[in-house]
């Protein structure tokens, strides 16, 4: 791919969010700190070094066209890649694998939607998720009267039948997930693909529900208008 660029700029706290936050000061989310920071697959051309940094509790963006590098540089905060240079600091910590699990929990852009119930495609977040706790995340993400229209609720077997999942059922059952799971740091890939302005407005809502938990968040996308619910971006360009 081309060498890419790099700009970060502070953008403006998201607005408050109309629904009611739960919080829960347990999950204080980590400071986060890119210095000169560049990802790459093996055989790739590294982006371009990244200096940016949100204190625990805030937003961090990372836009850019398609194919630039923002998954790259993601799984690279994650620790799952190491950096190509630079560094990235989690709290005190050097990313590294190991803190995915405890510390860092990722929803990929392709995550799968299993062919099970619903509950159980939640509880691939967290194994002791409640029916509460499911229901809460589904409403939160404007998905409550779609799960109390099928035949079974929570325990409806998804992909059989007529119970198949549109792509923007599957981006909020997504993010469903992502508020559900149980790290202080969470990274979402693409929050945003398939959403119409309502899943927009779900977005903001799962945004406004993971700050009141003061869990830090990095949210990857190539939809810019994005940048006004973080507090800093890192844009990758060529
Ligand atoms: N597993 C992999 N091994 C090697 N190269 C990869 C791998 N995954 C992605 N790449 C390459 O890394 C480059 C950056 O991909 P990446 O997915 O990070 O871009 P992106 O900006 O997130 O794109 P999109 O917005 O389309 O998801 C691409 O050229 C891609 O082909």
């Amino acid at each position: 791919m081309a060498p890419t660029g790099v700009r970060t700029d502070a953008a403006p706290a998201s607005q408050a969010s109309s629904h009611a936050p739960r919080v829960d000061a347990g999950l204080a989310g980590p400071d986060l700190a890119l210095d000169g920071l560049s990802a790459a697959w093996p055989g790739m051309t590294p982006t371009r070094p990244a200096t940016a940094s949100v204190p625990g509790g805030g937003v961090l963006a990372i836009v850019g066209r398609s194919g630039i590098g923002k998954t790259t540089l993601l799984l690279t905060l994650a620790g799952v890649l190491p950096p190509a240079a630079g560094t990235v600091r989690i709290g005190a910590r050097a990313a590294h694998r190991d803190l995915v699990g405890h510390t860092v929990g990722m929803t990929a852009e392709d995550a799968h939607i299993f062919g099970t119930t619903v509950l159980e495609n939640l509880r691939v977040a967290r194994g002791d998720v409640t029916e509460a706790e499911a229901r809460d995340a589904l409403a939160l993400v404007g998905l409550g009267a779609w799960v109390e229209g099928l035949p079974e609720g929570l325990d409806t077997v998804l992909g059989t039948g007529g119970n198949s999942v549109s792509g923007g059922e599957r981006r909020r059952l997504l993010l469903a997930r992502a508020l559900l799971t149980p790290q202080p740091l969470v990274l979402i890939d693409e929050p945003a693909e398939h959403l119409d302005a309502a899943g927009r407005e779900a977005l903001d809502a799962v945004l406004g529900q993971l700050r009141a938990e003061g869990r830090t968040v990095v949210i990857v996308t190539h939809h810019l208008h994005l940048t006004d619910l973080a507090d800093a971006v890192v844009t990758l360009d060529d």
